[in-house]
C-alpha cells in the first residue's frame, strides 16, 4: 500500500453549492498531513469526504485502497470531531470505556489503553469526575483520549489543538509523532501555524482550492519566507491576484 488517503480531482458540495475545486492529495503511511486554511475554507468538508460522509460530486476518495464510502472501512479510521458528542451524566472513565466499547476494543485492552490515552492529555486525576464538572478545554481533552483509543491505522483530528495550553500541545504533538512512528496515519485540520509545522505534509485550503501543498521545510523554500503563516499569506494573496 502506497498511500493511505489518496484524494484525486475531487469536487465536493453540498446540494447545488460547490465547496471544494479539484483537491488532489495523497498521504503514506506513516505520515501526519495538516490542513489548513481560514474558517469556511472547506477543511470539514474535505475531511468529511474522506471518511465516505459525503459522496463525491466528481474525483475519487479512497481510503486504504478502498474507494470511499464505504461503511465496514469507517472501523478502521480514529475520529475526533468539533463538536463534542460526550456523555454529560458519565465520568471520563466511563466516556472512554462506552466509546472505546463501541470502536471495538476489548474490555480487557481498554484496561491498559484508558489510563495511557488519559496520560497523553493529562487527564488522569480527573477520570472519576463526572462530565459536567469538566471545563470546555477538558472536554476537547477527553475526545481527543477517544480518538486514540482504538489505536487506528488513520486518525483524522478536527482541530485537535482548540482550547490547549501550550505545554499541552507539545505533549499531543509528541505523542502524534510516536504514533505516526509506528506507521499510523495522522490528517488533522487546524487553524494553529504552529501544528502545520509539525505536520510532514501541509495543505493550504482557501475558498475551496488547496494553494499551497508540501513539506513545511519546501512550502518556506518555495514562498522565500521563514515560517508557514507567511507561506499562508503569501499564498492567499496569490490567489486574489489571479
Ligand atoms: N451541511 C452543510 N450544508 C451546506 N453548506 C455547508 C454545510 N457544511 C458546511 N457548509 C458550507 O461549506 C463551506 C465550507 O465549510 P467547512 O465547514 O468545510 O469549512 P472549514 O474550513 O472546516 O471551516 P472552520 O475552520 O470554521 O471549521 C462553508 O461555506 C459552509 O457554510
Amino acid at each position: 500500500m502506497a498511500t493511505v488517503i489518496n484524494v484525486s480531482h475531487l469536487t465536493q458540495g453540498y446540494g447545488k453549492t460547490i465547496v471544494l475545486h479539484d483537491i488532489s492529495l495523497q498521504v503514506a503511511p506513516g505520515q501526519i498531513l495538516a490542513l489548513i486554511g481560514p474558517s469556511g475554507a472547506g477543511k470539514t468538508t474535505l475531511v468529511s469526504a474522506i471518511m465516505g460522509m459525503l459522496r463525491p460530486k466528481s474525483g475519487t476518495v479512497e481510503v486504504l485502497d478502498t474507494p470511499m464510502p464505504d461503511r465496514a472501512l469507517l472501523a478502521k479510521i480514529g475520529y475526533m470531531a468539533q463538536t463534542d458528542a460526550l456523555y454529560d451524566e458519565l465520568t471520563g472513565r466511563e466516556n472512554l470505556a462506552f466509546f472505546g466499547t463501541m470502536q471495538g476494543v476489548l474490555k480487557i485492552e481498554l484496561k491498559q489503553r484508558i489510563p495511557r490515552a488519559a496520560a497523553v492529555v493529562d487527564l488522569q486525576g480527573d477520570l472519576d469526575k463526572p462530565l459536567k464538572d469538566y471545563s470546555g478545554g477538558m472536554r476537547r481533552r477527553l475526545s481527543l483520549a477517544i480518538a486514540l483509543l482504538a489505536d487506528p491505522p488513520l486518525l483524522i483530528l478536527d482541530e485537535p489543538t482548540v482550547g490547549i495550553d501550550p505545554e499541552l500541545r507539545q505533549q499531543i504533538w509528541a505523542e502524534l509523532h510516536r504514533m505516526a512512528k509506528r506507521g499510523i496515519t495522522i490528517l488533522l485540520t487546524t487553524h494553529v501555524m504552529e501544528d502545520a509545522e509539525e505536520a510532514d505534509q501541509v495543505m493550504m485550503i482557501r475558498q475551496g482550492a488547496a494553494i499551497a501543498q508540501g513539506t513545511p521545510a519546501a512550502l518556506t523554500a518555495q514562498y522565500h519566507v521563514d515560517s508557514i503563516e507567511q507561506v499562508f499569506l503569501q499564498a492567499g494573496r496569490d490567489q486574489d491576484a489571479r
